[in-house]
Order: C-alpha cells, then sequence, then structure tokens
C-alpha cells in the first residue's frame, strides 16, 4: 500500500509521506518502550514499594513528552502529505486526460470513474497520509516493540505472544482480501444497477413507444436483484470473516492470561508482575484492534488508488513535443493510405485509402457498422491506425502536435457536448480571443441567432448541463457556430441521423452550407441531399472502400451505389425532381 502511495505523487510529494512514515514509526517505537516501562512501574507500586517507581515514572513521562513532540511532527507531515497528493493527483490526472487518445472517452463508463476519482476517490486516497498510515504503522511497530519489550521480563509469555502475532497477521490478512474482493464485486453490481436505473429513465419514451416497458423494468429488476445478492453475500460472508480476526486477537489475549495465571499459581511469576505483565499484553493487541476497525476505509482507499494507478498507467498517443518550423501540413488536404485498423479486436477498416482535395466534400456513405464514423475518429486521431498512414496537408498526423493538428481540424459530431455555460461561452470556446462581430456573424452563418433571440436571457440563456436545455437541431448548430468561429481548413462532420423538425432541419442544413465554404469536408452523410452534392462519395462496406465517385458516376455505374441511393429515397419517400444520369 505505501509503495502504491509513493507512487501515485510525484518525487515532491513523496518526501512529506517518507517524513511521515519515518514519524510514525518512532511515535510507535516510543509508545511501545513508554508501555513497556510501566511494566516496573507498576510492579514496584503492586509491591509496594514506589518509592523504586519514581525512575520508571519519570522515564514513561520523558517518553510521554517526546512521543507528543514527534507525534504532532507526524500529524503536521501526514496533513502536508494529504494535500500535496491531492494536489499532485489532480495535475497527473489533468495531464493524463489531455494526452489521452481521444477515443478512451468514448465509453461513457471512463468519464464516469473519472468524476468518481476526482471527489469520492481523492477523499479516500488524501485518508491514508492523513489518518490510515498512523495504524497500519502501528498494528505492526508497536506489537514488535512491546514483544522485545516482553522477552526482557518474561521469556514464557513473550513465547506465546510471538506464535500468537503471525496467527493474527494471517487470520487478518486473509479476511482483508477476502472482503476486498466481496467489496470490488458489490461495487461492480452497484454501477450496473445504477447505468440500468439511468438508462431506464433515459430509453422511457422508446420503451413506453415500443409498449416495452414491462421487459424494461424486468432488465432493471434483474440488475438490482443482482446487486441485493452481492450485497446479501458480503454482509453474510464479510462479517464472520472481520469476527474471526477480533477472535483471533482475543484468543492470543486469553493466551496470555491463561499462561500469565498458570505461572503465578506455580510460584514462578509475582502477582504484581503479572497484572504488570497482562497490562502490556493488553496494549500489544490494542494496535491490532484499531487497524482492523480501519480495515473498510483502507479497503476503500486501496481500491481508489489501485484504480488511479490503471488510468496513470494507461499508454497515451505518442506525440512530437514540438512540430519543427516549416513542417506544418501544408494545404488542407486529407489523405489515408492503406489504413487498416481495429478497436482491439478485428479490424473494422482493412485497407482504406481515400484523398479528400482541399476545398472539396467528401461523402462518407455506407450501411451502420460499414466504418464511417471510425474513419472521422482516425483524421482527427482518437486513435492511431494498426497499419497504413493518416496525413494531412502531406504531413502524418503522429508527426504533429496535438495543438497543431487540432488547429487544422474543426469536428462537428453528432454527440455535441455543451458545458453548462452560456451560449456565447458555448461558441467562444473554440477561439476564445475571436472578436465580437466574428463571434455574431458565426452565429448568425450557422442560424444560432434565431435560437437566441427566441430565449429569454438571449445570449446569456444558460444552456444546462451537456446542452440539456436546447434541442438536438440546436445544439448541432452551437456546434456548427463553433466550427465557423475557429475557422479550421478541414472540417470533420457527422451529420445527425435522428429526424429534425422541418424548421431544424433547413437551418441545419442552412448553417451546413455555410461552413462548406472554401474548406475541405469529410462528411458520414445521412441526408440524400448533402451526399448528392459531395464533390465525392467514398462507399464503403464491411470496413472496405467498395465505391468512389461522384453521385452521377456511381448512380451510372448501377452499383452498392445505386442500391443504397435507390434504397434511401424509397424509405423516405423522396422523389427526384428531374433525371439523375443513368436513369
Ligand atoms: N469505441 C469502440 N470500441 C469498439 N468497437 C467500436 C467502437 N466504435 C465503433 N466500434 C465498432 O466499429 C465498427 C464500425 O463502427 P462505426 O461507428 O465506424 O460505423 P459507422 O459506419 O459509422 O456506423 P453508423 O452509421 O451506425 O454510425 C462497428 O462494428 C462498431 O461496433
Amino acid at each position: 500500500m505505501i509503495r502504491t502511495l509513493l507512487s501515485l505523487g510525484d518525487r515532491s510529494g513523496a518526501r512529506p509521506i517518507r517524513t511521515n512514515l519515518i514519524s510514525l514509526v518512532i511515535e510507535s517505537v516510543l509508545a511501545g518502550i513508554g508501555y513497556a516501562c510501566m511494566v516496573p512501574a507498576s510492579e514496584h507500586i503492586l509491591s509496594g514499594r514506589p518509592q523504586d517507581a519514581w525512575p520508571w515514572i519519570v522515564a514513561v513521562a520523558v517518553l510521554f513528552a517526546c512521543y507528543s513532540v514527534v507525534r504532532y511532527r507526524a500529524q503536521l507531515a501526514a496533513y502536508r502529505a494529504a494535500i500535496g497528493l491531492a494536489e499532485q493527483l489532480f495535475r497527473r490526472l489533468g495531464d493524463k486526460v489531455s494526452a489521452l487518445p481521444l477515443g478512451w472517452f468514448s465509453d461513457p463508463r471512463r468519464v464516469g470513474e473519472l468524476s468518481q476519482l476526482s471527489s469520492r476517490g481523492i477523499v479516500d486516497v488524501m485518508g491514508v497520509p492523513a489518518h490510515l498510515l498512523r495504524p497500519v504503522v502501528a498494528s505492526v511497530v508497536t506489537p514488535v516493540t512491546l514483544l522485545v519489550a516482553m522477552f526482557l521480563f518474561d521469556w514464557r509469555l513473550a513465547l506465546v505472544a510471538l506464535v500468537g502475532l503471525p496467527l493474527v497477521a494471517v487470520v487478518g490478512r486473509w479476511a482483508g482480501r477476502l472482503v476486498a474482493r466481496l467489496d470490488r464485486v458489490q461495487k461492480t453490481a452497484t454501477t450496473a444497477a445504477a447505468g440500468r436505473v439511468v438508462e431506464f429513465a433515459q430509453a422511457q419514451a422508446t420503451l413506453r413507444a415500443a409498449g416495452r416497458t414491462a421487459s424494461g423494468h424486468r432488465q432493471l429488476e434483474k440488475a438490482l436483484a443482482e446487486q441485493s445478492a452481492a450485497q446479501r453475500s458480503t454482509t453474510v460472508i464479510a462479517a464472520p470473516a472481520l469476527l474471526s480476526t477480533n477472535l483471533v486477537i482475543q484468543l492470543l489475549l486469553v493466551a496470555l492470561l491463561a499462561t500469565g495465571a498458570q505461572l503465578a499459581l506455580g510460584g514462578e511469576l509475582g502477582t504484581a508482575e503479572l497484572v504488570a505483565l497482562l497490562v502490556l499484553g493488553v496494549r500489544l493487541v490494542e494496535p491490532l484492534m484499531t487497524a482492523v476497525e480501519n480495515g473498510a476505509a483502507l479497503r476503500m482507499a486501496g481500491n481508489a488508488m489501485a484504480r488511479y494507478q490503471e488510468i496513470l498507467a494507461t499508454a497515451e498517443l505518442p506525440a512530437p513535443h514540438a512540430t519543427p518550423a516549416g513542417e506544418g501540413p501544408v494545404e488542407p488536404s486529407v489523405e489515408l493510405r492503406e489504413v487498416t485498423f481495429g478497436y482491439g479486436g478485428e479490424p473494422v477498416l482493412r485497407n482504406v485509402s481515400l484523398v479528400a482535395r482541399p476545398g472539396t466534400m467528401t461523402a462518407l456513405v455506407g450501411p451502420s457498422g460499414s466504418g464511417k464514423t471510425t474513419v472521422l475518429r482516425l483524421i482527427a486521431r482518437f486513435w492511431d491506425v494498426d497499419e497504413g498512414t493518416v496525413s494531412i496537408g502531406g504531413r502524418d498526423v503522429r508527426q504533429l502536435t496535438t495543438e497543431e493538428l487540432m488547429r487544422h481540424i474543426a469536428l462537428v459530431f453528432q454527440d455535441v457536448y455543451l458545458f453548462d455555460g452560456t451560449i456565447e461561452e458555448n461558441i467562444r470556446m473554440s477561439r476564445p480571443e475571436a472578436s465580437e462581430e466574428e463571434l455574431r456573424e458565426a452565429a448568425e452563418l450557422a442560424r444560432v441567432t434565431e435560437v437566441v433571440d427566441r430565449l429569454p436571457d438571449g445570449w446569456r440563456t444558460r444552456v444546462g448541463e451537456g446542452g440539456a436545455a436546447l434541442s438536438g437541431g440546436e445544439r448541432q448548430r452551437i456546434s456548427i457556430a463553433r466550427a465557423l468561429l475557429k475557422d479550421a481548413p478541414i472540417v470533420l462532420l457527422d451529420e445527425a441521423t435522428a429526424a429534425l423538425d422541418a424548421a431544424n432541419d433547413a437551418a441545419v442544413v442552412a448553417a451546413f452550407d455555410s461552413l462548406r465554404a472554401d474548406r475541405t469536408l469529410v462528411v458520414v452523410a445521412h441526408r440524400l441531399p448533402t451526399v448528392r452534392s459531395a464533390d465525392q462519395i467514398v462507399v464503403l462496406d464491411g470496413g472496405r472502400v467498395v465505391e468512389e465517385g461522384s453521385h452521377e458516376q456511381l448512380f451510372r455505374h448501377g452499383g452498392r451505389y445505386r442500391v443504397f441511393w435507390e434504397e434511401r429515397t424509397r424509405s423516405v419517400g423522396w422523389r427526384l425532381t428531374s433525371p439523375t444520369p443513368g436513369e
């Protein structure tokens, strides 16, 4: 645990933790010697020779005075270590988050975990140096010191303690591991149940529309049943495990008592000596009991530390520290050359090659799961390709810094995230230094102005967390305004699949048209007018490029694209008003 703790902070953070540890060891040794000195002191008092007890009483007083000073210093070092550790963990986590592949965040559980770790988790970890190291160190150092002292007073009682202490350690360790495992199972079940509750709430409209509220309930009930089963088994197994540790500790005390009584009966130990040694025995088991009592907090901190370690150990995307002058992209073109990529398993893109020339629009079309969104993610370097290259303006994206790459690219994805701020703040984030005029112009082109005019607080309207106060179409318009304001030469756009109402649809199309002017667009296109107006259409199927060309060429060719077009035309009831070539 201590090694894990040291690995979480940086070098400057390790010093107060080490100082704290050393102080805790000295403090526990002083306490142990102090208790040991009480044995001859009590023995003298109980045998009616109080005057002989004085030197021991003075020794105890001096030891406890030293103990208080060391403890004060240890406590200061403990708080310093806890605060330093929290600062370093926040910083390391922040650095890590900005260096992790963007794809890492596509799993919503990860984001939930990050939020949990930076709130509750950090408090748990801070608790280790602040409060938990003391009982842990004391549970080892104090009993060992007292054991040595016991050997000096009576080797037979010391022998009983010597046999008992490792037994306590073994049972305590076994119980701790068992309960930690149960805790993990329970936490997983609780997270799954919480996820089901959220999913159930979010899916209400869909479930009701499909008349499946009952089966939706069943899944939730199953998750809740699993959670209570996990909770029950934790209670049923954990309680006896923890009790067994307590029992072994009490048994050690009873064994000391029985041995002492036996020795006293045999006349080998005076009553006063026996009483004094038994007091020492009680002191010996006390820190062990305290360590058991702190077990739950220790396990929670242990779990949080393990999760931190896991995130901090996640591989980052290798990136150069700086792009050498004159080696940035030379033009706003995009090229994928023989790209193969998989999300850890089977490849979802195989040998994909395509070129998007400057100032043109490339539409990616194909069945669901064919890899269209993945192509956009690879251009923005959410992940690195397994084989082949992705380049922007003739430069491999792996040779560009994240800042350089992002300077050239604007992303307009379907799941637009808006910060819980005003509409203005949300647009401005793409270029904070933009003038008021530029901001208003971008908003006007993206048809955000008409949304703003409708809202009671206008530009100062808060959009709610994730943009909850706005409709899907309105959120996408804000995202387009961001891209317009950023004015990056390459735009990657994942067109909304969700059907928008007529007014929103018209506004998004108009906003989209403003975005097209003078930019290189790569679009996952779902709307037929978008597909048709593209300079180049790339048809993907099963992760491969199966056709490529303009609408007219592909339509005339009569292959996969024509089937796609005719199916879509039928499904949306769309009619071509003028004959298309090939018809
Ligand atoms: N983060 C991920 N982890 C693992 N597999 C993924 C991930 N994202 C996508 N996939 C898988 O990769 C394949 C291609 O997905 P992609 O989203 O690129 O397809 P798509 O053509 O954009 O589909 P759609 O039109 O339905 O959005 C699918 O089989 C999908 O299940």
